[in-house]
């Protein structure tokens, strides 16, 4: 089946950063949140980080203004049951991706493939609740999605190859490498990156370094582009926390358990760039650590 036109609910980073390379690829994009605010916001802040790559050269200002022009929102969740596809992009909680589902399923077309950028949570479980369980998968973009190479396709017990084969030519389309990994929770990346992130936090917990020397001795010491607090930080601390918990519960080991200074940032409201608070405080001129 050719996908031409794409429905994304959630306009937070990822469905924000969805819309825009898809957009940028060619395809008719669809946004809906509950959030009317967000959803206000995030063909401004595309049209923003578009204006970013054209002034680095890498799209020109026709490019820009394609795109922006494919870009389309909606209050309804129901108006997306025309397009080809659906990617789930709304908060990382099950509950919420269930109650989307549900009242969208009625609205599709049969032929329609429906996805979940979930970073954790298993998609036989998610797929098993729907119609059709066999054109469902897990459709993993990585943060910030028009810089990061990488697409996680994950397939349910009952994906048929008729969708994975359709979704590899998408990822191809948008210029990006899919890596297939198995329905486990958490998948590939975030079944290794988030027990450091987690690891990172319970080394702030215990003293052994305060925000600053973690953040410097990982990116000094083991050249990554981030710290992992200022990367906790940069995807969210409720959906760090979230997909700790989903590693914790489904493979039911101790090596999983969330530190209890990450759930108590999440508690505070603190969830990172997002809210303006997390590991750092983002409020003034320079992030300032919070420890
Ligand atoms: C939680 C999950 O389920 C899965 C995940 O996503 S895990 C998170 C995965 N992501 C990471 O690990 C990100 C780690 N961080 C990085 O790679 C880098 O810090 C970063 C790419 C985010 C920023 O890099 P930087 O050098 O500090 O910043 P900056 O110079 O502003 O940006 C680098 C490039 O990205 C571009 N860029 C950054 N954000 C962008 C955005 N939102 N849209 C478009 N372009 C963007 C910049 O234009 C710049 O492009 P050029 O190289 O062409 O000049
Ligand atoms: N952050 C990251 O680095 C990555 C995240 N992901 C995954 O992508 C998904 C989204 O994450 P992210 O964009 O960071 O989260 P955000 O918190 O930035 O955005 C989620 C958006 O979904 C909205 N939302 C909540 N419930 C509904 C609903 N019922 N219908 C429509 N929209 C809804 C939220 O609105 P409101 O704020 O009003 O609740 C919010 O605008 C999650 O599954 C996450 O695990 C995947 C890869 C990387």
């Amino acid at each position: 089946m050719a996908i031409t036109s794409v429905g994304i609910v959630g306009a937070g980073q990822m469905g924000n950063g969805i819309a825009h390379v898809f957009a940028l690829a060619g395809f008719d994009v669809l946004m809906t949140d509950i959030s009317q605010d967000a959803l206000a916001k995030t063909v401004r802040l595309v049209d923003q980080n578009l204006d970013r790559q054209v002034s680095r050269g890498k799209i020109t200002d026709e490019d820009r203004k394609a795109a922006l022009g494919r870009i389309r929102t909606t209050p309804k969740l129901t108006d997306l049951g025309r397009c080809d596809l659906i990617i789930e992009a709304a908060t990382e909680r099950e509950s919420v991706k269930q109650a989307i589902f549900d009242e969208l399923l009625p609205h599709l077309r049969p032929e329609t493939i429906l996805t979940s950028n979930t970073s954790s949570i298993s998609i036989t479980r998610l797929a098993s609740r729907t119609d059709r369980p066999e054109k469902f998968m897990g459709f993993h973009f990585m943060n910030p999605v028009p810089v990061m190479q990488l697409v996680e396709l994950i397939r349910g017990i009952a994906t048929d190859d008729a969708t994975y084969q359709t979704l590899l030519k998408v990822v191809d389309k948008l210029g990006k490498t899919a890596a297939s990994a198995e329905d486990f929770p958490a998948f590939i990346v975030n079944r290794i990156l988030m027990p450091m992130i987690n690891e990172a936090v319970y080394t702030l917990y215990e003293g052994v370094g305060n925000v600053t020397s973690i953040d410097e001795s990982l990116k000094l010491g083991a050249n990554h582009p981030m710290g992992p607090l200022e990367l906790a930080d940069f995807i969210g601390l409720d959906t760090c926390l979230a997909i700790m918990n989903v590693l914790h519960e489904g493979l039911a080991d101790t090596k999983y358990r969330p530190c209890p200074l990450l759930t108590k940032y999440v508690e505070a409201g603190w969830l990172g760039r997002k809210t303006r608070r997390g590991f750092y405080d983002y409020r003034g001129a320079k992030p300032v650590p919070t420890r």
